[in-house]
């Protein structure tokens, strides 16, 4: 923007319209120039943002972007986790402490819903013949009436028998299907020290509401189970991952924030504030803190009850009667107890990186690679700063992709490959790896992303050993792979040069750069090499090309 006075000439009209009144006082024209100079001011700094936003424009236009895209579950996050700590270890490390009430919260959700399945085994009617001599030896109809006469029982020795499931005697909205009903008939004995666990765990109920509020409140997006929409609660209902490879209704809803940010910046000032830094005084700050140092607290006093109850032999078998193995689900911190049940906790990278929250929406997150990440290849600011998109990967939230392929530089796709015999939670008559591989397919012939580098990531290699160890015969489920030795390396092998046919078969350009890697992203040191040989190998490639850098 420029003064309004350009001409000087007293014959131009304009001049002439704008020019001071030839009777103008001293004041008036002091009370002139100040308005004049106000205008200029205010004139200036429009011309200054301007110029900022041009910059920061061209700055988008030619900063590189990274897609994380694949199924829910299929480790997306992680793998942003894993680009964070590869290239930006400094912020890494600031922003570390606020994950720590994410593990919390996973390991509180993993025994709560332990003590869900224990609440069901031991309120079913229990057999006749059972010495029922203790008031909560009863069959309850309810948890809480069960809860209740268990804490006046003093009978250690009293065995509570509950038969394994059936269809009938569970409600409907927890009923097993056919391949979860237990075949033994043996029955499950309980003693009181099961009660009395239950009984001691109960605080732990309001600790998960707790840290739930204190995440999700950050966001004003906070997603309490009851109300999610008929969508998403059809999403929601999550399926346990099943000895077998089926899958359980009975997961607990999955917590997640719509906001990958503000949550992080409530917990790291709540965190501050236990520590004397920041704003201490504020009252969010304040009822964070409180929150955050009660959950601690009532954590660390449960730790050895948690232990017990997850190591407890009973537990162990009724949960593989039912065929749930926790250690398959996402945030499974049960082996860590000791370690994380403690009032002086800090996360370690791993922990950060096996954190569970779901993601919503389109995250965008900056990063800007620090000195000792930096690639010789990164010969400049633009390469050494990229916008890395991390998505929801369920069905309901791939629409919300769609506005990001336009100019996306490059994708990095996820598809789990441990299962390939578990069902969509969100639509449970597809199996996974088939919609991993639809999904693919549409990604790779989509003529938006036709100049895109495909980077592709066969993950959970080790879900795969360890699902393939336990004797799952793959030919079952993918009847194509034939009498091949039922191993993962030959599985991964396979698996790869499938979707490796699909990116030569359907893309608009089939010389467009692709790479492949099997990967463990929980395996930070491993997917760290494997980022930098992906990172190097975009670099080189946008090197070459003549509209990057
Ligand atoms: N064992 C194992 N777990 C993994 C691996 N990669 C990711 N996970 C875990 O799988 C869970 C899901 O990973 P996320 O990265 O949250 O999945 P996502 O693709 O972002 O899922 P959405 O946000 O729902 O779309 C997390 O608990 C991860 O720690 C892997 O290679 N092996
Ligand atoms: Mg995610």
């Amino acid at each position: 923007m420029q003064s309004s006075r350009l001409s000087t000439d007293p014959d131009d009209p304009l001049t002439a319209a704008i020019a001071p009144p030839t009777n103008e006082t001293p004041e008036e024209r002091e009370r002139r120039l100040r308005q004049e100079e106000e205008a200029k001011r205010i004139s200036d700094e429009i011309d200054e943002r301007l110029k900022l936003d041009r910059a920061a424009w061209k700055r988008h236009k030619s900063t590189f972007k990274l897609l994380l895209l694949g199924q829910s579950e299929s480790g997306k996050s992680t793998t942003l986790k894993n680009f964070q700590l590869a290239f930006a270890p400094k912020a890494w490390k600031a922003e570390r402490a606020s994950w720590r009430a994410v593990i919390q919260l996973n390991l509180v959700r993993s025994i709560n819903h332990i003590l869900d399945i224990l609440s069901q085994e031991m309120s079913k009617t229990p057999s006749p013949t059972s010495p029922l001599s203790s008031p909560f030896l009863r069959p309850a109809t309810t948890q809480g009436r069960l809860d209740n006469q268990s804490a006046t029982s003093t009978n250690a020795s009293t065995i509570i028998t509950a038969a394994s499931s059936t269809a009938s005697d569970l409600d409907h909205s927890s009923s097993p299907s056919p391949t979860e009903r237990s075949s033994s008939p043996t029955p499950v004995q309980f003693t009181n020290m099961h009660a009395l666990l239950k009984l001691r765990l109960v605080p732990l109920r309001r600790v998960e509401a707790d840290l739930k509020h204190l995440i999700g409140a950050a966001t004003d997006e906070l997603a309490p189970d009851s109300s999610v929409s008929p969508d998403q609660a059809v999403e929601d209902a999550n399926a346990a991952v099943l000895f077998d490879g089926t899958v359980s209704r009975r997961r607990p809803a999955e917590f997640y924030v719509r906001s990958n940010n503000s949550w992080r910046d409530a917990l790291r000032s709540a965190y501050q504030g236990l520590h004397g830094e920041g704003d201490t005084r504020a009252v969010a700050t304040l009822d964070g803190q409180s929150k955050l140092e009660d959950a601690t607290e009532i954590i660390a006093s449960c730790a050895e009850d948690m232990q017990s109850l997850w190591n407890d032999p009973v537990v162990r078998d009724v949960l593989r009667r039912r065929k749930i193995r926790m250690e398959l689900m996402p945030g499974f911190f049960l082996d860590d107890i000791a370690r994380i049940a403690v009032r002086n906790y800090e996360p370690t990278d791993d922990d950060v990186v096996r954190a569970r929250l779901r993601t919503l929406g389109v995250q965008e997150h900056r990063l800007v690679m620090e000195r000792s990440g930096v690639s010789s290849l990164a010969t400049n600011d633009v390469s050494r700063e990229w916008m890395i998109y991390d998505v929801g990967g369920s069905r309901t939230s791939r629409a919300a992709w769609f506005p990001y392929f336009d100019d996306a530089n490059a994708i990095l796709f996820l598809a789990p490959i441990s299962c390939f015999d578990e069902l969509l939670q969100e639509d449970r008559r597809v199996n996974r790896l088939e919609d991993s591989f639809l999904l693919w397919k549409a990604i790779i012939q989509s003529k938006l992303l036709a100049k895109c580098i495909i980077v592709l990531f066969l993950n959970k290699y080790d879900l795969l050993e360890k699902k393939l160890r336990s004797g799952v015969q793959v030919k079952k489920y993918l009847p194509s792979f034939g009498d091949r030795e039922n191993s993962a390396p030959v599985l991964a092998q396979y698996l790869h040069q499938k979707f490796k046919d699909q990116h030569r078969e359907h893309s608009p350009q089939p010389r467009r750069p692709f790479y492949g890697y099997v990967t463990t992203c929980i395996n930070t040191k491993a997917t760290t090499s494997t980022l930098n040989a992906v990172r190097d190998g975009i670099l080189r490639h946008n090197l070459q090309r003549a509209d990057f850098v």
